[in-house]
């Protein structure tokens, strides 16, 4: 008989048994450990391959001259790149089976620099598993990842995220979680937003001084746009061996709530991130908290970047910088919000 007759093939696939991939909600249990058998070299070329398709241009990055002058020894991966390819490794075993990358808090550095050719080994543990109350086919599981250099062991990049993750057996819910969220509505707007004159540490310290002197919010918009592309939705996220569906399966996608492919959050997030490095003078990333990714970005969609200025304060790991907490929205073309979170990074002081 031969197998790859249409009719065959297609009884043939009918009859036969699909095994399967990724975990459902089920297989998760409070503290858990996960060992994750990816592991990836970051080199130079993944490093830049992100950082330049999400506009992230910071010279420390991409120069040795002036990754010297931020006392680096050499150009050294970048965070964002860092974090991406800590969650892509992980994807294979927390959420490949599908759900929505919810949100991330508590992403943290060491102050040490991560150098091209180290080896990333990455670890989860369960943290946190309930039902969801809008949803009855997921759950929602917390998981807290830590990337290690696996010669040494430092842990280089760590966080705690959230997924929703289809139940094997979906429960019965009365949907009052969906009910609930809409309900707050959140304080008012602030009447005056103030622009900061510059990228130093100083300019952004003044202008949260002015800000409070005058009841006003210093918060402003990035020119910069991103469309989303083959490149940035399905590309990037595999080249972190993110192997989530939601990437790269435009078949399976067209069944799904979102009808398509959509961009890894970290792409969406680097790319928001990128356009308000653009308008600063970025010393260091320390980290950042309650991430939320309020939507799906999909090819087509442009990712624009909108930061307010929460807090400034003059100290940091080096005299040349202050440390400053923002809050960054990413939103498409349709003005609607797709990630926030807040980041509290190291920014370079006005030289004298
Ligand atoms: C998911 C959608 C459809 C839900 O839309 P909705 O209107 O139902 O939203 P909701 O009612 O606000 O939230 C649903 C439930 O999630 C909970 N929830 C919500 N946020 C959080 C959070 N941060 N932490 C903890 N829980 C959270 C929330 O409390 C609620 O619980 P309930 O069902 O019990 O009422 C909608 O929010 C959406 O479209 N979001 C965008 C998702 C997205 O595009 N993520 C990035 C791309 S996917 C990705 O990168 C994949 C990855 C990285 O590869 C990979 O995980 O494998």
């Amino acid at each position: 008989m031969d197998w790859t007759d249409p009719d065959t093939f297609a009884q043939a696939l009918e009859q036969a048994e699909t095994k399967e991939k990724g975990n459902y909600f089920e297989n998760f249990e409070e503290g858990d450990v996960i060992e994750h058998d990816p592991g990836l070299t970051l080199t130079r070329f993944g490093n830049e391959q992100w950082m330049s398709q999400t506009l992230n241009h910071d010279p420390a990055y991409w120069r040795t001259d002036a990754a010297r002058a931020r006392g680096f020894e050499d150009p050294p991966i970048h965070p964002d790149y860092l974090t991406a390819a800590t969650l892509g490794i992980t994807v294979e075993d927390l959420s490949e089976k599908g759900g929505y990358f919810l949100g991330r808090t508590d992403v943290r550095f060491p102050e040490a620099p991560v150098y091209a050719g180290t080896e990333l080994h990455v670890e989860s543990e369960v943290v946190n598993r309930a039902t969801s109350s809008s949803r009855p086919e997921y759950g929602i599981v917390s998981w807290r990842t830590r990337g290690k250099d696996a010669e040494t062991g430092d842990v280089l990049c760590s966080y705690e995220r959230t997924n929703m993750i289809p139940r094997r057996d979906p429960v019965a819910t009365d949907g009052s979680g969906a009910a609930a969220a809409e309900a707050d509505d959140g304080p008012e707007l602030s009447d005056e937003f103030i622009t900061p004159d510059g990228g130093y540490y100083e300019d952004f310290a003044e202008a949260l001084e002015t800000a409070a002197d005058e009841n006003a919010a210093v918060a402003y918009r990035h020119e910069r746009g991103r469309t989303q592309d083959d490149v940035t939705v399905a590309s990037l996220p595999l080249s972190t061996l993110n192997t989530a569906k939601q990437h790269h399966n435009v078949d399976v996608m067209a069944d799904s709530p979102s009808g398509d492919i959509v961009t890894y959050g970290d792409v969406t997030r680097s790319t928001a991130l990128g356009h308000a490095r653009s308008d600063e003078e970025t010393w260091r990333e320390v980290g950042f908290d309650d991430e939320s990714f309020h939507t799906f970005v999909a090819v087509g969609d442009t990712v624009y970047a909108f930061t307010r200025v929460l807090e400034a304060e003059s100290g940091a790991s080096s005299d040349e910088a202050g440390t400053v907490r923002f809050e960054h929205i990413a939103f498409n073309q349709n003005d609607e919000p797709v990630y926030s979170g807040t980041r509290t990074a190291e920014i370079r002081k006005r030289p004298n």
